[in-house]
């Protein structure tokens, strides 16, 4: 199995290109299926999460074309089969969002329960009321969910709590109904005002997105287009940790500074310097310790939970105490026994971990839990002194596209083995 390996002591240097976000393409994939027409998409980023959706819209029968540049062109009106396998969906969660699509579009689907991962259960029944919300029966059998509806109504909708899956669910769904859905308490992370472009350019009537009250014009159909998928906020910001941490100066390129302002306050707030300029991001360290920092995860635009690790690395080498808090998922502490075992003072109670900067870590091998898990344990390589062996990668294949050439790139020592 591959491993990547870090030998710490950097100060990152240089510049950096950003991917495409990762959480974006994925439901904008499935949206696809909502086209009477070929969808053209650029800014893909090339990770193991699109393989996998991609196959699974190759499964249900849509054509797809991929250029050299990754640029993925998806052709749905191939489509036959509306049921999403088990085997697909299990290894990635994104996979119950062509739910909505395959229903609002042939009136039927049967898509997998995706199960819980590492960082807590990820339940459905936002997403089944939303549909339910529109006329949708469904039932949940045999480990399926099984939707059935002539053709969706739109309907006013209220989320009881703000879910960024029901509500793309639901947007989605939305777009081929007979009449208006207002989603109330829709959530308004980028990624939804990011599918809600590339589904206006499919010629759906939306407004809203981005706010917590979305207004849905239902259209008969969607005709084909082109979109370019938003910059990662995740990725940008797990970059300038890196070099936030290691004390270094890095350009982040194209990249949307306007959609990562809490993350970016709470750089600021550690004592990096930065300035924003267009779709660069420039963090200048100057050598110094970060100081820690006390945050809480909550939709946007509040800090986000997929953030939280790699803050939780920086904090484990600042000065000082920070107080980190979890709200969306149960289980995402899985780094701290990690990071312990590089040297880090992490007390974890509830939903809540105080973190107690230490002046050095020292490298191990290490286990990688999830995605940003993954990344926080090459975050505090960066800075460990001696070698630190991250195992179980391919969690970080799912979402950080070259990230060890990236990494290299911007002076970090660090390679892929096995
Ligand atoms: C609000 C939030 O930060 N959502 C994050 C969540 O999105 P993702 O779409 O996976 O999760 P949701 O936004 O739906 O989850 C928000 C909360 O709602 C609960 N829930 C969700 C759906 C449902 O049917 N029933 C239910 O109870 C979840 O358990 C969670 O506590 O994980 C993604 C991957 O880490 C992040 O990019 C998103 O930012
Ligand atoms: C956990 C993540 O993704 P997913 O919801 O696809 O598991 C993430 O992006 O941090």
């Amino acid at each position: 199995m591959q491993k990547i390996v870090v030998e710490g002591g950097v100060p990152l240097k240089g510049e950096v290109q950003i991917s495409g976000a990762k959480n974006a393409v994925l439901p904008i994939l499935c949206a696809t299926l909502l086209a009477d027409g070929p969808v053209e998409l650029s800014n893909v980023p090339h990770l193991h999460d699109v393989v996998t959706t991609v196959k699974l819209l190759g499964e249900l029968g849509a054509g797809l074309t991929i250029d050299e540049r990754y640029g993925i062109t998806v052709d749905a009106t191939t489509v036959h089969s509306q049921v999403a396998s088990y085997e697909l969906v299990k290894t990635m969660r994104a996979s119950v969002l062509v739910l909505g699509p395959l229903l609002a579009k042939y009136g039927h689907a049967e898509v997998s329960l995706p199960g819980g991962c590492a960082i807590g259960s990820r339940p459905v029944d936002l997403h089944i009321k939303g549909l339910q919300s529109l006329g949708a029966h469904i039932t949940v059998e045999n480990g399926f969910i099984k939707a059935r509806a002539d053709r969706l109504k739109g309907a006013r909708h209220v989320f009881d709590i703000v879910s960024v899956g029901a509500t793309e669910n639901v947007l989605m769904a939305a777009t081929l109904a007979e009449g208006t859905t207002v989603i109330e308490n829709a959530a308004m992370e980028p990624e939804i005002v990011d599918l809600a472009e590339c589904l206006k350019a499919l010629g759906a009537r939306i407004e809203g997105a981005g706010s917590n009250r979305i207004v849905v014009e239902g259209v008969d159909r969607l005709h084909g287009g082109a979109h370019h998928v938003v910059p990662d906020r995740i990725e940008t910001g797990t970059f300038l940790v890196a070099a936030a941490m290691t004390g270094g100066h890095i350009t982040a390129r194209g990249t949307r500074p306007d959609t990562m302002d809490a993350v970016l306050d709470k750089l600021k707030e550690a004592g990096a310097e930065l300035d924003c300029d267009g779709d660069r991001i420039t963090l200048d360290m100057g050598g110094r310790r970060p100081r820690a920092v006390n945050f809480t995860t909550a939709p946007h635009p509040a800090f986000p939970t997929d953030m939280q690790a790699q803050f939780m690395a920086l904090n484990c080498i600042a000065s000082g105490v920070g107080v980190v808090n979890e709200t969306i998922f149960e289980n995402r502490f899985m780094h701290v026994n990690e990071l312990v075992r590089l040297g880090a003072d992490i007390r974890v109670d509830g939903h809540t971990a105080v973190v107690r900067g230490v002046e050095r870590l020292s490298g191990a091998p290490v286990m990688a839990t999830d995605l940003r898990a993954s990344a926080s344990l090459i975050l505090a390589g960066l800075v460990a002194q001696g070698e630190t062996t991250i195992d179980r990668i391919y969690h970080l294949d799912r979402g950080y596209e070259n990230i060890e050439e990236k990494l290299s790139g911007l002076g970090a020592r660090i390679r892929r083995v096995g």
